[in-house]
Formats: C-alpha cells, sequence, structure tokens
C-alpha cells in the first residue's frame, strides 16, 4: 500500500480526481467503482469541473457503486442511486446505463446480490474502485466479521454504522437495517483501489489499517494484501501515524 500524505480534503480529492482522469483517458473502456458517503464528495465535484473544463468525457466509462441500502426507493434523497444520480452522473454527461448500482428494492434481494456480481464479472475487473473508510474498519458496507471471500451479499448494518450514518436522515429509526453491497473479494479483484480517508475521526482508523495485521474483524486490513492500494489521507486522518 502507498500512502499519499496530503494537506487538506480538498487536496486530496483533487489528486484522486487526477488519478482517475488519467485512467479514463487512457483507457478505451474504463471500469470505475464508485462509493458514496462524505468521502468522495469532493472527488465528485472536481470530476464535474474536470468535464466542464473539458479535460475529460465520460461517453465511454462504466461504473460500478459499491453498495445500495435495502428498501429506500431510488427516488428518496438518502438512496444511494439519488445520491450518484445528484452528486455526479447528471452533471457528467455520461449515458446512465452504463451506471451501476444494487437494486435494494428488487424482490428477490439474494438474487439481485447475486446478478449484481455477475454483471460486474461480465463487464471486466474494475479498473480503479475509489473506497471510504469506516470507522469500524468497514469497505462497501462489509462489517466487521464479514469473510474475505464474501461476493456481492445482502447484510445487516452494525449499529455502529446506522448511527455514523444516522446524520443524513431524521433519526436513527429512518436508517435502514439492511444493504446489499460488493463482497471483499469481489473489491479485492479491481486492478487497482484508492481509499479516501479524511478528518480526525478516521485517525484511529487508518492506524489500524497501517499497522498491518490482516483480520476479518477489521475488513479494511484485507487492503494490505492487494498489490496496487493507494490511500490518500490528509494530516488530521494520518494524526496518529
Ligand atoms: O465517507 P463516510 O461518510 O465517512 O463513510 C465511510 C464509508 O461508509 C459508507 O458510508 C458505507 O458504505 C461508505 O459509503 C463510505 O465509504
Amino acid at each position: 500500500m502507498e500512502l499519499l500524505k496530503v494537506s487538506n480534503y480538498d487536496e486530496m480529492s483533487e489528486r484522486a480526481c487526477s488519478f482517475i482522469i488519467e485512467k479514463i483517458n487512457h483507457t478505451s473502456l474504463p471500469v470505475l467503482g464508485l462509493a458514496t458517503g462524505s468521502t468522495p464528495e469532493g472527488l465528485y465535484q472536481h470530476l464535474i469541473r474536470s468535464y466542464q473544463n473539458d479535460e475529460a468525457s465520460f461517453n465511454h466509462v462504466h461504473t460500478f457503486n459499491l453498495d445500495e441500502y435495502v428498501g429506500l426507493p431510488k427516488a428518496d434523497k438518502n438512496s444511494y442511486d439519488y445520491y450518484m444520480n445528484e452528486k455526479l452522473f447528471k452533471h457528467i454527461g455520461i449515458p446512465r446505463e452504463q451506471t451501476h448500482l444494487p437494486n435494494g428494492n428488487a424482490p428477490d434481494l439474494k438474487q439481485e446480490a447475486s446478478d449484481y456480481e455477475s454483471l460486474i464479472q461480465q463487464t471486466g475487473n474494475v479498473d480503479i474502485q475509489i473506497l471510504g473508510l469506516g470507522l469500524n474498519g468497514h469497505i462497501g458496507f462489509n462489517e466487521p466479521g464479514t469473510p474475505f471471500s464474501s461476493r456481492t451479499h445482502v447484510v445487516d448494518l452494525d449499529d455502529s454504522t446506522r448511527e455514523a450514518n444516522a446524520r443524513f436522515f431524521s433519526s436513527i429509526n429512518e436508517v435502514p437495517e439492511q444493504a446489499i453491497t460488493m463482497g471483499i473479494e469481489t473489491i479485492m479483484e479491481s486492478n487497482e483501489i484508492i481509499l479516501l480517508v479524511s478528518g480526525e475521526s478516521k485517525a484511529a482508523a487508518l492506524a489500524r489499517l497501517m499497522d498491518g495485521e490482516v483480520s476479518e474483524d477489521f475488513p479494511a486490513s484485507i487492503l494490505n494484501r492487494h498489490p496496487n492500494v493507494r490511500i490518500i489521507a490528509d494530516v488530521a486522518a494520518c494524526s496518529s501515524l
């Protein structure tokens, strides 16, 4: 893993944007793995700016999001479908049929998870997977204890994750109890991973990741075994290293 220490959130976002633009400008059919949450919002703003400045086109790009809540209508402002459309897709001219998220409203969720996994496999490897880091070490919605061999699946969200995400909802009771997420093995098959980490609240999680011990109790620790991981972290997130 390569750690790129930057001064602040904006620099983290800008650096990540440059890596992505470089990739999509030099790949004929690039596949991006995308994340939600607060962390990648700045990256998406930079990507939009690059598109507006004619530095990048997204016509030929395919995307797969890591996860989606179960049971939120797509039009709900907390669904990840809504998030991606509002914060990125509708601003960059990407054909919407080339963007993919798991359907958290599918009648058969297990089947949906398996179909999503198959679609990723058919499209080919994800070229760059963007990840955020959960306070408990989750990546995607793979909570502590998830087998490293997992593929896209339905998960019961940890109370700590529901609490962390309650800030986006009117109360914790509104936060869904389940989600569909790419599995850890699915994520590990990406050619390249960029993990974004910002703020002091993530310092302990980043320190645990960097200490090198690989354990299913801390899902992100598996990244120590991936051959091509770049961590872009700001000074505050690096404060416990
Ligand atoms: O970026 P945040 O909001 O701190 O969240 C960390 C991670 O947790 C999630 O919100 C849940 O998967 C991810 O989308 C994100 O990468």
